[in-house]
């Protein structure tokens, strides 16, 4: 069950529990389910449950195997899985219904700006059942591709999985591949159609299309309004009843995944564990087994879904552990804590993410070099996906080349890094990983490799260097109505995708799967299908190893001045129109100057695209008139932290985000 999964992807979650004195006698009996006319009084028993008060540790050795449910939600972006998290927690009181509760386990900002789930989160629900006091551990996972490392670590912690999937909609990409990674985990899949109160909801088609795509018969689906709470409660007995509880011993020395961790400025990293075996408790002397440092745990406890201490952690329980570690080094997702005195054979851990898209970063200004490196550390605690190198380059000073999961996973890294750490930084064009393999035993001596990867099209070897180049290549599924399906093939062939298969998912759904030059869908591929299927064909890829391709380097110029930022690897056939392209959309995106810039784009010496900006003269004071000195200065000082925002390349003064605008599209044909 803690096994690698497919994908190259993977996870983990965790699990929880809580209480004042008084709740937690409570919580140990038995409580009655909740019924209609019962919700005023249960209203003021919730509120004994909600997590402000809960001061007192809990004795987890109450909470028996057999009575522990790991389980993940897993679905398509926008199919109500965070909405149908939030009614988990309110049915069983671990929140306050009366509030107007709203992705309550969406904690990051960012989360909650963009509505969508960015980093798997857990939640520890207390449950009754037909006598039985039960531990429910629920881990809301993110639904978008580039996230869907985390989602893999959750399953890992998990039994089972709830598969939302969106009454309308119906099966999309991302639906199938959760599923499969859910399947390949051996885990009980208990489908939630949601949604069934929506105009156009058509549950029976839902129902249909699962029975045909994962044979699962139609009477097992369980038919849900998360947004009404229609049925949840049904969800909640069904976990109980079709997910097996976690194979552990309690009675065996210690054995504690990492699965995820955080950091807290004042309290070092907390570990986010999951004990197979054994028992921890405060004061217990560990050692991690990837390091072999000994630390002595300062706390323990479960997520409820904020930190609650207990007393101990038991086996088939999930919960942190703050022991004291200060480095990123030493908060290895993955890694096996033991007790000092009883070593035991690591946990087989978890596959390292592999970076779909690497991008070059770098402070704005060189004096801020320290700062960002901090951030950056801190921050990879937390988002153990992104890979980082040392990095530097003449124009733009010393930095890293970072791997991310794919471009939402490198906007969604950006933006944490400004708004959780205030730090404001320069990215290079992202760039997949290619391969070139080197003709001479020479080179192969310098490189100490025959096949070499380039992460950073500033290192791309010359042709005379090389025998072949490889790129890599994903296998896509795209979900869409059939009257998309010509566009769809035509965008495909555009990019250079060789079609794998083709289905009928029901009458009027079709399910394509086409091998994709990774190259030609990291940027905007997801944002033409859906503009061509006004909105309804749905993608998802996953990783197809390598194939031979004719590259070439092509880099960008201002006014003879190389652009680092936009240095680029393309495919010879696509080189002229995606320089002509990205000339384009730097002339729109640079402000005009005092003098006339070129913006030329080459393959070595030949220039193969050309734009101009014409010159044009910004008078800020022309703006003031009476002669206000308070005002001229006020204006002065404004365009002065203007500038800070910029880049200078030669004597041209180029906005940070005209970079990412100029990438943001590239031509379809
Ligand atoms: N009508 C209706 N809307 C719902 C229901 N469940 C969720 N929604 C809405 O669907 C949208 C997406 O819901 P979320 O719960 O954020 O979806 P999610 O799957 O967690 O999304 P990601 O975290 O981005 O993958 C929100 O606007 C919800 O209010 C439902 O049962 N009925």
């Amino acid at each position: 069950m803690w096994a690698p999964m497919g994908r190259g992807r993977w996870h983990g979650c965790a699990l929880t529990v809580w209480a004042t004195a008084a709740a937690h006698r409570r919580i140990l009996e038995p409580r009655p389910m909740p019924t209609r006319g019962a919700a005023a009084k249960s209203r003021s028993q919730d509120r004994l449950y909600s997590s402000a008060d809960r001061k007192e540790k809990i004795d987890m050795s109450r909470f028996s195997v057999e009575n522990i449910r790991n389980f993940s939600i897993i679905a398509h972006v926008d199919h109500g899985k965070s909405t149908l998290a939030d009614r988990l927690l309110e049915l069983t009181g671990t929140i306050d219904k009366t509030k107007n509760n709203k992705q309550v386990l969406d904690k990051l900002q960012v989360e909650r700006e963009r509505g969508i789930t960015v980093k798997a989160q857990t939640a520890s629900l207390f449950y009754n059942y037909e006598g039985k006091q039960y531990l429910l551990n629920l881990i809301d996972t993110p639904g978008h591709v580039d996230f869907s490392y985390e989602v893999s670590r959750s399953l890992s912690a998990c039994q089972g999985v709830l598969l939302v999937v969106d009454a309308n909609e119906g099966i999309q990409a991302q639906t199938v591949a959760n599923f499969f990674l859910a399947f390949e985990a051996q885990l009980s899949v208990i489908p939630v159609i949601n949604k069934i109160d929506l105009k156009n909801a058509d549950p029976e088609r839902v129902e249909k299309q699962i029975e045909k795509v994962f044979d699962i018969p139609t009477d097992e689906c369980i038919k849900i309004s998360a947004k009404l709470g229609t049925n949840v409660e049904r969800v909640l007995q069904a976990v109980i009843e079709r997910i097996p509880p976690p194979k552990v011993h309690r009675k065996n020395p210690l054995k504690a995944l990492v699965f995820d961790s955080t950091f807290d400025q004042y309290r070092g990293v907390i570990a986010n564990v999951a004990l197979f075996d054994g028992v921890v408790s405060k004061g217990d002397k560990i050692v991690s087994a990837h390091t072999k440092k000994i630390y002595e745990v300062n706390e323990v406890g479960v997520l409820n879904p904020n930190e609650q201490p207990t007393h101990k952690l038991y086996a088939g329980q999930v919960g942190y552990l703050i022991a004291g570690m200060k480095d990123v080094t030493e908060a290895q997702i993955g890694d096996t804590l033991y007790l000092h005195k009883q070593p035991v054979e690591p946990l087989p851990g978890f596959k390292s993410a592999k970076p779909m898209v690497f991008a070059g970063m770098y402070p704005i200004d060189q004096s801020e070099y320290n700062n960002l490196k901090s951030a950056v550390e801190k921050l990879t605690i937390n988002d153990s996906s992104v890979t980082v190198h040392r990095d530097s380059s003449l124009a733009l000073g010393a930095g890293w080349r970072l791997g991310f999961l794919g471009l939402l996973h490198m906007e969604v890294f950006n933006q944490r890094l400004e708004q959780e750490y205030n730090a404001s930084v320069i990215l290079t064009t992202p760039t997949v990983p290619y391969k070139a393999v080197l003709s001479s035993a020479k080179l192969i001596k310098e490189y100490r490799e025959k096949e070499i990867t380039i992460i950073n099209p500033a290192q791309f070897p010359d042709k005379s260097k090389v025998t072949e180049y490889l790129e890599p290549v994903v296998l896509g599924t795209i979900i869409t109505p059939d009257e998309y399906t010509g566009k769809i093939m035509m965008l495909c062939q555009a990019r250079r995708a060789v079609q794998k298969n083709m289905i009928y998912i029901d009458q009027n759904r079709v399910m394509l799967k086409y091998l994709f030059p990774l190259n030609e869908i990291v940027v905007d591929f997801y944002d033409s299908l859906k503009s061509l299927s006004s909105g309804y064909a749905s993608f998802d890829y996953e990783d197809a190893g390598y194939q031979t391709a004719e590259l070439v380097k092509m880099d960008i110029l201002l006014n003879g001045n190389l652009v680092e930022e936009l240095v680029t690897i393309v495919h010879k056939d696509k080189a002229h129109s995606v320089g002509k392209a990205i000339c384009e959309r730097l002339k729109d995106s640079l402000p005009r100057q005092l003098f006339e810039i070129a913006i030329q784009a080459a393959i070595g010496s030949k220039i193969i695209a050309r734009e101009t900006v014409k010159a044009y003269r910004k008078n800020v004071l022309a703006k003031c008139y009476g002669g206000d000195i308070t005002r001229k200065m006020k204006l002065l000082k404004r365009q002065a932290e203007g500038k800070k925002k910029l880049r200078k390349i030669g004597n041209i003064e180029v906005p940070k985000d005209a970079f990412i605008k100029v990438l943001r599209t590239q031509p379809d044909k």
